[in-house]
């Protein structure tokens, strides 16, 4: 994709299977949300070739958009509608769409049915864009950043939905995302985009291993705070053991979490 003489995605090569849920990370600006709406078909590539459920995004036809679930960034219209009438209204649009009241028990806002929708708050909101991306039965759900502004309680909602999403139905899903917990929680692969590059893409612990993010050994030692970073944390655990001749004092692993893979990677392509 290029903007003028920038290019700003680049050598981009990803493959998503049937029924895998595939995480896009990448800081500001590294060309997430153009990729999405490259593969959704509302943006025109530049050049290279894509292929969505068999088809090209650029010559997709209604049929094929119905195949499809789009939960764009920020969505406002229909302000001074009600929530059930507007997914009643989205519903006609579907062959086989899914009943507004269902939709509305899964999402949590079954409450909210008769309220207009300018007067949700904006995880509320975020959970009506959901339940309007997966109305029609998609078989590929887009979900483009689908928790920013979520408090804890409605995330931990959004990621159950979300499985029992892809567990009831096999449904493969997109989604980009700056929460690294999310990402590790909900996602089989992640890619990671840096300046319109992909840098890493792959399973989410084989990315760790990757770049040998090395583990923490934390313990006390005369009362004073001690820590080791290690490749072989074990053997660090046992050499311990050794010294103390028995229990080591506030002992204390730390494996690598996806964040710190992730920032590792940054720090390497930034180096
Ligand atoms: N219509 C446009 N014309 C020119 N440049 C654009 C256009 N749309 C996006 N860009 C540029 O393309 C790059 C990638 O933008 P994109 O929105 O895809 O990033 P992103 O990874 O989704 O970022 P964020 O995390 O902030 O949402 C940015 O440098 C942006 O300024």
């Amino acid at each position: 994709m290029r903007y003028g003489a920038r290019d700003v995605l680049d050598g981009v090569d990803l493959d998503v299977r049937r029924g895998e849920v595939l995480a896009l990370l990448g800081p500001n600006g590294a060309g997430k949300s153009t990729t999405i709406e490259i593969l959704e078909g509302f943006r025109r590539r530049s050049g290279g070739q894509v292929s969505v459920l068999g088809v090209d995004p650029e010559d997709a036809s209604d049929d094929w958009r119905a195949r499809v679930g789009i939960v764009v960034q920020s969505w406002r219209d229909h302000a001074r509608w009600q929530v059930g009438e507007l997914l009643e209204h989205f519903a006609r649009y579907y062959p086989d769409p899914r009943s507004p009241g269902e939709l509305l028990d899964a999402v949590g806002l079954t409450a909210q049915a008769r309220q207009e929708c300018r007067l949700l708050s904006g995880g509320q909101r975020r959970r009506l864009d959901v339940a309007l991306g997966i109305i029609g039965r998609p078989e590929l759900l887009f979900l483009d950043e689908p928790t920013t502004g979520f408090d804890p309680e409605s995330r931990r909602d959004f990621h159950r939905l979300i499985e029992r999403l892809r567990a009831a139905e096999g449904m493969t899903i997109l989604l980009t995302t700056h929460d690294l917990a999310e990402a590790e929680r909900l996602s089989d692969s992640i890619a990671i985009l840096v300046g319109g590059r992909l840098i890493a893409s792959g399973p989410v612990a084989g990315l760790a291993e990757r770049i040998q993010a090395q583990a923490e050994v934390r313990w006390v030692q005369d009362g004073v705070r001690q820590s080791l970073l290690t490749t072989d944390p074990s053997q660090a655990v046992w050499e311990l053991h050794q010294e103390f001749d028995g229990p080591v004092p506030g002992l204390e692993v730390r494996r690598p979490t996806l964040e710190d893979t992730y920032l590792g990677m940054l720090r390497q392509e930034n180096a």
